[in-house]
């Protein structure tokens, strides 16, 4: 519906919706301002402000000075109560006169302050023809009186090109991101890979000793985590094979910077924005030149101010001899697989972030190798550099988060090791920067005056659970620390499949919108069938434009102001078929009662996702294919692969030998025991085989037979069928026996578990989970359970088995959604 204006104030009449929100942020101006209560003066005191568009300083912290200093804080103008307006500048042609409304330069905030009483405003009135008779600010105001925007609407407009460039270098990112993460799976996978670097460093060290360590690497004890990031990364690809381009500001973007200005009501969007809070940078205001955005820039542009994800036409005014080149998608990939290959020359303790970024876990190979961290840091930059001409930073520290920290020292092309009193080094610090701190948590912190972590590691655990709950605010007091606790994750498993549209979204009804639902629909069916995936959780994503946002927005087709509606849907099995997809997409926004006009993004998403059963308990899933093999071909795992980003099947394949045994027998407990989605899932897929697995358990007895008996018949068996299996069989048979005695050696002998054994018993199984063996993990489970038990171990023993359960438990449900059902078996010792 759109809002009326019965009167001029326009701020007044927008309906319960923004009276909520302006009640809401009144109320929370009223209680921040209550947290200075014995700090403050009452300097402003009965002066109410609201601070219009861009002013120095900005809205925020004017926000600040108004709590410290006794005044309010209007978030929206408020007719007959907000005193002044601040603004900086406001263009000549929204101004009107006024009937008395004070537009006032910000400094006159400042220089109260400074003088400690109140100068008189017309000496800083924004307008010098103001002096009596201010300018109005109903035609800023009043969405009516603003020309309506031109609507461009065919493909054949320029500008629909730009934004589909733009949309589909995010997707190109995201896939790329993908890639990565299977591909670090897919050679962690590879029995045959191999690390020639080890050798080279060991080589390397023997010949030039270890530079920086007085002590051994074994005898350090905490974690080396490496965080790398390639420098500018589109700019350094794009120049790496033009030298002459080396050292001049360089931009990547698909336009040119001559674009003509978009027609779209600009102003009038970006303070639908500030209405909600949103602060924007002098950037984002004034540049509307050129909207398209630069990717990257290099360093030497960052020089003259220019930013990643800025438009061009505010770049190309900061630094007008900037030079715009295109993208380079296959390159980009190229040297993203050059940099993953040359990591993986050393360790597979990769977490891949994205295409061009990682965390690696350097301990065991520093301790392997004696190298030192920033000797290592060093010869893998100057290689990753031989071979991408491109630059990289490297951060080193005792998590992830120092390690990140530490590579924003480092940039461009340099390392740093954050080592000595990581506190201290972290009070110098932004917020801003800390993982999961993003627009609001930043500006909530700024309110209280808080910018760098120095000032939030002042605030009380306590306080910060109050002010953000328990979850965030003791992660806020960990991290504004650098402690992280995160543990870094190599074999990542894909967790949703989406397709979004945020561009481009104008129906004229219902029908044209449902048209739009099927395509989507089968474009997130393509992409989690490319996967072989299906997903138990579908989500409709809406941006819908909000009642103060103009019809048309100021980016050429773009969202908007806008506020988000999700909803999601929880199946009773799992899909991704397009027609089941979409009816569960139709049956959502059926229910939602949204005006298919009023529409300006779309997104659906599946999650929960599982493979026909590879991802879900790949274990299983490999037992049941190396069943079928058997049934017709014999099994042949190869030897011998070539790793691409298309090998994980016969990875996963030539896993299978190993893992079918370790479930060669589905039983009643092992089944039991599973949460409930994998129960159903293996239920129907044995459903699904029935014929497979009765042959199969015929001949085969269960690995945990075997481990008891230390004697298998049934091995032999399988030998004679085929001897790839029973080589792996072997194996299995060996890992998981040798695990049991060291078990027994372990319990039985220690007076009181030591945490740091218990530490790692419980890291291997959250590993086992992670990688979905799960047979492996109740095998072990059920051991420790029954030794603690046999051996009459005392309480703390009894307490390490039950917070090692605790802790698989939390792991099962963060992997499976569920728990093991086991809680009861292990109960009693
Ligand atoms: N919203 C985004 C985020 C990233 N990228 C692309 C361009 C970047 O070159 C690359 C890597 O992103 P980074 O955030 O690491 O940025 P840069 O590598 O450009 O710069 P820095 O040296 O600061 O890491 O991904 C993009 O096009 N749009």
């Amino acid at each position: 519906m759109r809002r009326k204006h019965e009167d001029s104030n326009g701020f007044e009449h927008w309906g319960g919706y923004m009276e909520m929100k302006k009640q809401k942020l009144q109320e929370q101006f009223v209680k921040d301002a209550a947290l200075y209560q014995d700090e403050k003066d009452e300097l402003f005191k009965g002066i109410s402000v609201f601070v219009n568009g861009y002013s120095d300083p900005p809205a925020d912290e004017i926000r600040n000075l108004m709590i410290q200093h006794g005044g309010i804080y209007h978030h929206y103008y408020r007719s007959g109560k907000t005193t002044y307006v601040i603004a900086s500048n406001l263009p000549d042609s929204k101004i009107k006169q006024t009937q008395g409304i004070k537009f006032v330069k910000p400094s006159w905030i400042v220089d109260c302050i400074r003088e400690k009483k109140i100068l008189d405003y017309r000496d800083y009135l924004l307008y010098t023809n103001q002096s009596k008779t201010q300018p109005s600010i109903k035609g800023l105001f009043s969405p009516q009186k603003v020309d309506s925007t031109k609507v461009a609407k065919t493909a054949s407009d320029e500008r629909f090109l730009s934004e589909f460039y733009n949309n589909s270098r995010l997707h190109h990112i995201s896939t790329m991101g993908s890639i990565f993460k299977q591909y670090v799976n897919d050679l962690r996978l590879d029995k045959d890979h191999r690390y020639p670097g080890i050798n080279e460093l060991k080589t390397y060290i023997s010949s030039t000793g270890n530079l920086e360590l007085e002590e051994p690497l074994e005898a350090i004890s905490s974690k080396v985590i490496m965080h790398i990031d390639m420098d500018c990364f589109f700019v350094s690809v794009g120049i790496r094979n033009r030298p002459e381009l080396k050292g001049v500001p360089i931009a990547v973007t698909h336009a040119k910077g001559n674009r003509p200005q978009p027609n779209g009501n600009v102003k009038k969007e970006i303070e639908a924005y500030q209405n909600r809070g949103y602060h924007f940078d002098k950037d984002k205001i004034n540049e509307m030149d050129s909207m398209a955005e630069v990717a990257s820039c290099s360093y030497e542009a960052r020089a003259a101010g220019v930013k990643n994800g800025m438009f061009l036409g505010q770049a190309l005014k900061l630094c007008p001899s900037l030079k715009p080149i295109p993208y380079d998608f296959d390159s980009y990939k190229e040297v993203s697989f050059d940099l993953y290959n040359t990591v993986a020359r050393y360790t597979l303790d990769i977490e891949a972030v994205s295409c061009d970024e990682m965390y690696v876990d350097c301990t065991e190979l520093l301790r392997t190798t004696n190298i030192s961290p920033l000797q290592f840091a060093q010869i893998l930059r100057d290689e990753v550099k031989r071979k991408t001409k491109c630059p990289c930073s490297v951060g080193l520290g005792a998590n992830r988060l120092q390690a990140r920290i530490a590579t924003k020292k480092a940039k461009p092309d340099g390392q740093f090791h954050l080592q000595d009193d990581p506190e201290r080094f972290f009070e110098n610090i932004p917020v801003s920067d800390l993982p999961g701190v993003g627009y609001s948590t930043s500006y909530k912190l700024k309110s209280f005056g808080i910018r760098s972590c120095g000032d939030l590691q002042k605030l009380s655990l306590e306080k910060l659970q109050s002010e953000f709950g328990n979850k965030l605010g003791m992660t806020l007091f960990k991290n504004c620390r650098g402690i992280d606790e995160k543990e870094l994750i190599f074999n990542q498993v894909r967790k949703s499949v989406s397709a979004d549209v945020n561009y481009g979204i104008r129906f004229k009804n219902d029908s044209e919108r449902d048209a739009f639902l099927k395509q989507l629909s089968e474009e997130v069916a393509q992409r989690v069938q490319a996967i072989k995936m299906k997903g138990k959780c579908i989500t409709l994503k809406l941006m819908v434009r909000s009642k103060d946002a103009p019809e048309e927005t100021a980016k050429y087709m773009g969202h908007g102001v806008c506020d988000n509606v999700t909803k999601s849907s929880s199946l009773s099995s799992a899909i991704s078929d397009a027609p089941s997809i979409n009816r569960e997409v139709l049956k959502i926004i059926s229910k939602l009662n949204i005006d298919a006009k009023e529409l300006r993004g779309i997104g659906i998403q599946l999650t929960r996702l599982e493979g026909a059963l590879e991802n879900k308990n790949s274990v299983l899933m490999k037992f049941l294919e190396t069943n079928k093999q058997e049934t017709g071909d014999k099994v042949v795992p190869s030897k011998k692969k070539e790793i691409s980003t298309s090998s994980l099947n016969k990875n996963s394949f030539q896993r299978n030998s190993v893992i079918d045994l370790s479930l060669s027998q589905v039983d009643q407990s092992f089944l039991k025991a599973m949460p409930k989605d994998i129960q159903e899932e293996i239920m129907m897929s044995l459903k699904n085989t029935k014929k497979v697995k009765n042959d199969f358990f015929k001949k085969r007895s269960s690995p945990i037979k075997r481990i008891e008996t230390k004697e298998d018949e049934s091995t032999k068996e399988s030998a004679s069928e085929n001897s790839n299996v029973v080589e792996d069989t072997f194996n299995n048979y060996i890992s998981l026996g040798g695990l049991k005695n060291l078990l027994e050696e372990w319990v039985s002998s220690e007076e009181v578990p030591l945490a740091k054994d218990l530490t790692l018993i419980i890291n291997y199984l959250k590993e086992l989970i992670t990688k979905r063996y799960l047979q492996e993990l109740l095998v072990i489970l059920k051991y420790f359970h029954r030794f603690v038990r046999s051996y009459k171990k005392s309480d703390q023993w009894k307490n390490a088995f039950l917070s090692t359960l605790n802790s698989v438990q939390e792991k099962m449900v963060e992997v499976f959604k569920g728990t093991l059902a086991i809680e009861e078996e292990y109960a009693h010792f």
